[in-house]
C-alpha cells in the first residue's frame, strides 16, 4: 500500500519498481519460500529445489533478485531460469533461459495469478523441458474464485503441483486486517466491494 502497488477501483497503471520496492519484495519472496520449507510451519511444506523459474516478464526480475537474496542471507544455493515470450531464431535458440531444467525440482515464483494462465504455462514448459515443479510461490494470493466459479484458481494450480504447494507471501485477508488496522477505511470499503464480487466465499 505504502508504494502504491495495489489499488482498487478504476485507475491507470503506473510503475513503481525502485531499489528499496524490490529490495524487500526479494527479501519477503525469500524468506517465505524457507518458511515454507519448514515441516512445523505447514502441513504441507515445500521440498527443496534446484531452480527458481520466473515467467516472463515480471517473474523474471523478481526470480533473479530472489535467488541472490537466498543465497546472500540464506545460503541456499539454487539455480535461476526463465522464459522468453518470443521464440529466439539465433544463438542458442528456444525459449528457455538460464539454468537447466532438465532432472531438476523446479520452484515456480510470480506475482500474482488471476486466472493460472501463466502458471499453467510455466508448469507446462517446465514438463516439456524435463524438469518436475514441485510448488508454486507468489507474492499475493488474491483468494478469488477460479474458472469453476466454485473453488480458488490456488486449488486448481494445487491440483497439479501438489496439495498446500503454493505458497504466498501475504493473502487479501491479510491485507483487509492491515488496512483496518492502519485506519484505511477508504481502501478497505473498496476491497470488500471487491472481495464480494470475487472473494472466495469460504
Ligand atoms: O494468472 P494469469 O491470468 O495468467 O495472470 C497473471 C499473470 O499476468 C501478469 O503477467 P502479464 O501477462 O501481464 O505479463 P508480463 O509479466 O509480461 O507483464 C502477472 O505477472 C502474471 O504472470
Amino acid at each position: 500500500m505504502a508504494v502504491g502497488a495495489l489499488k482498487f477501483g478504476q485507475f491507470t497503471l503506473k510503475s513503481g519498481s525502485t531499489g528499496p520496492i524490490l529490495s524487500a519484495l526479494a527479501k519477503a519472496f525469500a524468506s517465505t519460500i524457507v518458511e515454507a520449507q519448514k515441516s512445523s510451519s505447514s502441513t504441507s511444506p515445500l521440498p527443496e529445489f534446484d531452480v527458481l523459474f520466473g515467467p516472463a516478464y515480471k517473474g523474471i526480475p523478481f526470480a533473479a533478485m530472489t535467488v541472490t537474496h537466498l543465497y546472500d542471507n540464506h545460503n541456499i544455493a539454487v539455480g535461476l531460469a526463465y522464459d522468453r515470450k518470443e521464440v529466439k531464431d539465433h544463438g542458442e535458440g528456444g525459449n528457455m533461459v538460464g539454468a537447466s531444467v532438465k532432472g531438476k525440482k523446479i520452484l515456480i515464483l510470480d506475482d500474482v495469478m488471476t486466472a493460472g494462465t501463466a502458471v499453467r504455462a510455466a508448469i507446462d514448459l517446465v514438463k516439456r523441458e524435463g524438469g518436475e515443479v514441485v510448488g508454486v510461490v507468489q507474492c499475493l494470493d488474491r483468494e478469488e474464485v477460479g474458472k469453476d466459479g466454485v473453488s480458488s484458481t490456488v486449488k486448481e494450480v494445487e491440483a497439479i503441483v501438489g496439495e498446500g504447494r503454493v505458497k504466498a507471501i501475504l493473502r487479501m485477508r491479510d491485507l483487509m486486517v492491515w488496512l483496518e488496522k492502519n485506519g484505511m477505511n477508504d481502501e478497505l470499503e473498496k476491497m470488500k466491494v471487491y472481495w464480494e464480487k470475487y472473494g472466495l466465499k469460504q
